[in-house]
């Protein structure tokens, strides 16, 4: 059995597992009740079978309170390839990947979404592993009034949908600075504003530091009709306090539009954007793209391996986090896939009430160490045993 000859770890256990065994493996594995499985409309059904994506729905409740009614709100995560190979001209492989993510979203509308997410670069193949600067920054465009932001801004109003989409920013205005930028644009087709990647990987392939700057745009949470939303991209998931300033700043959903391969960092991903759902009392939505790229020109990994042309097979393997540690299924580790969550934000505050991680968190006792570790005098508090004997 190769890497990739396992498709979807949940459909495995199904295949494999006794029914009564199943039930409670699933349990165990994702906290999840079998009455919180999301029925979806055939509408939206219909679109996925018809255009060959994984469509998946479900639900996290919340208890019902006698004073605040439930807050639903519906989340779509969506996972894809590129189209055309990375030889095609820029234009073509944007708008084919524009014309598959379109269909997407026109089934997460149906299936009642009223926020959308994409993965990480969505628009472009994830060409950071070659170093290359021609053609890829090419790709790179304005956040608010670039092509592909207009495009989505009709989507947004079209279908009374927030949509955040993550991009290769062109800061026309500054520079033509070049950044990773996640956009938001409201229900009502307004640009709402933009979050800049702010830890930049320096591993393997992920050359990004190549590309674009780390962020400037701190921790922003934006306030949306249908909820407190941010968005920690990709590499930002290894950084609990990047999870937390999301926090700090009244984040509800924090999605993490990502680009990884299975040989870095699957082990990690079930549990990171999972762990910080809890820390944080907030769902998290880490979405990661499928297949693999392969690139014009053979690039080394600096490891003393070969030169090679391709970074993936990238795993898919997007779900949802709920603040109570329970979460989804993911979507498969090699399809186009749409993730359909329904969530009761009441369980956020439910659960702060509950664990009281917010309240607890002493903040104060951080802040002062946190200062005295980023000094440059700084010295570890670490206690040894003394050598003097004892007299
Ligand atoms: N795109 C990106 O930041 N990838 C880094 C790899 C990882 O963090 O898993």
């Amino acid at each position: 059995m190769t890497e990739f000859d396992l498709k979807n770890l949940n459909e495995c256990l199904e295949e494999y597992l006794p029914t009564d065994k199943l039930k409670e493996v699933k349990r165990i594995l994702y906290g999840l009740d079998e009455d919180q499985i999301l029925d979806l409309p055939d509408d939206a059904t219909d679109i996925a079978h018809k255009h060959g994506f994984e469509i998946k729905g479900y639900r996290f409740k919340a208890r019902e309170e006698q004073i605040r009614k439930p807050r639903l709100v519906r989340v779509g995560a969506i996972q894809n390839s590129i189209v055309l190979p990375t030889t095609a001209s820029i234009e073509d492989q944007r708008v084919a990947i524009w014309n598959k993510v379109k269909t997407m979203i026109k089934a997460a509308a149906a299936a009642g979404c009223n926020i959308v997410c994409t993965q990480e670069a969505w628009t472009m193949p994830f060409a950071f592993c070659t170093r290359e600067k021609f053609p890829w920054c090419e790709f790179a465009e304005e956040a608010e009034n670039g092509p592909t932001t207009k495009m989505l801004a009709d989507l947004a109003k079209t279908y009374n949908m927030v949509i955040i989409h993550s991009i290769l920013e062109r800061d026309i205005e500054h520079g033509e600075t070049i950044w990773n930028t996640a956009v938001v644009i409201s229900n009502n087709g307004k640009y709402l504003g933009k979050h800049r990647k702010n830890h930049i990987p320096r591993v393997g392939d992920f050359n990004e530091s190549t590309y674009y700057m780390e962020g400037d745009t701190f921790h922003p949470v934006f306030e949306t009709e249908f909820g407190k939303i941010a968005i920690n991209i990709c590499y930002g998931r290894h950084h609990p306090q990047n999870w937390m300033m999301f926090g700090l700043n009244g984040a509800e959903i924090v999605f993490n539009p990502s680009a990884t391969i299975g040989r870095l960092s699957e082990p990690l991903w079930g549990i990171e954007a999972r762990n910080a759902a809890i820390a944080n009392s907030y769902f998290t939505v880490p979405i990661n793209r499928v297949g693999t790229e392969t690139f014009p020109n053979e690039y080394t990994s600096g490891d003393g391996g070969k030169a090679h042309k391709e970074f993936g097979p990238f795993y898919g393997s997007s779900y949802v986090a709920a603040p109570d540690g329970s979460r989804t299924p993911s979507l498969s580790r090699d399809k186009d896939g749409l993730l359909v969550t329904e969530l009761d934000l009441n369980l956020c505050r439910q659960i702060k009430d509950f664990w009281g991680f917010r309240m607890t968190q002493r903040l104060p006792l951080y802040a002062e160490s946190f200062k005295k570790a980023s000094e440059p005098d700084f010295k570890p508090q670490i206690i040894k045993e003394s050598l003097k004997p004892n007299n």
